[in-house]
């Protein structure tokens, strides 16, 4: 670690939590968010799980739906989708259906936050009335990082990137681009997702730790907009990775 003060960011990076495997990180991850929501419905009758999209989380949801929870006291939406059908491949809905809403997971309430077939504006407050019906603070939310530095869909670059930033706004949400994708996305606004009592941020490879340190070194969060979430101190991120 660098030499000079210590941020949010330098501090939330040096307490990461490193496994040899992507499977040991996943298990853990997994184990830890059962923990987690767990204490939350045994402390508020019912826990809210916030999951992402990408291959990264699909190991943590399989494990994930094995463990013994009361599901049907649990509240899941995603941290960002993409704007299209729920059948499609792209789909993070159909993700989270497919790998953790299975077996005894399947009693566990889901919100997607895609509504098909309405402009921008209609889709964000869509995603913002999907939100709201869940416990918040949100108990768990689970984040995964690209290796350009975005998180949930908040990219680079992205026109709508202040948007989804702005410590102001009360938005849920905001309709978002990632770059040379075939559909636009969704993201929660960081305010939003930092409407939570635990968070994880899940990596794994060389490639995206090298990310992360750049963007924590750098401190510049619109060329790394995942500096934004560890640099607060609302809520404690925990980050999980293996090479
Ligand atoms: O909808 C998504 O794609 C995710 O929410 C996104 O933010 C993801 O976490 C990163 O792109 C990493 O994706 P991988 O896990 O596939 O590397």
């Amino acid at each position: 670690m660098g030499i000079g003060r210590a941020t949010p960011a330098t501090q939330t990076l040096e307490a990461a939590q490193r496994f040899a495997s992507p499977a040991q990180t996943a298990g853990a991850l997994a184990q830890r968010v059962s923990e987690v929501i767990r204490y939350g419905v045994k402390a508020r009758g019912r826990a809210s799980l916030l999951v992402p999209g990408g291959r990264t989380p699909i190991p943590v949801f399989e494990r994930l739906r094995t463990l013994a929870l009361p599901w049907d006291q649990v509240y899941v939406s995603l941290t960002d989708e993409r704007r299209v059908p729920e059948d499609d491949e792209a789909s993070n809905a159909r993700l989270v259906r497919t790998h953790l809403l299975q077996e005894d997971a399947a009693r566990a309430h889901f919100y997607p936050l895609h509504r098909e077939g309405v402009g921008e504006r209609a889709d964000e407050a869509a995603c913002g009335a999907a939100l709201g019906l869940l416990p918040r603070p949100f108990d768990a939310v689970i984040l995964g990082m690209g290796s350009d530095g975005h998180t949930a869909s908040m990219f680079p670059d992205d026109p709508a990137l202040s948007r989804a930033l702005d410590t102001a706004t009360d938005s849920r949400c905001v309709a978002t681009q990632a770059p040379d994708a075939p559909y636009a996305r969704l993201t929660l606004t960081l305010n939003t997702l930092l409407q939570s009592r635990w968070i994880a941020l899940h990596i794994t490879g060389a490639a995206k730790w090298a990310t992360l340190r750049k963007a924590v070194d750098g401190g510049d969060t619109h060329r790394f907009p995942v500096h934004a979430l560890l640099n607060q101190r609302h809520v404690p991120v925990h980050v999980y990775y293996s090479p």
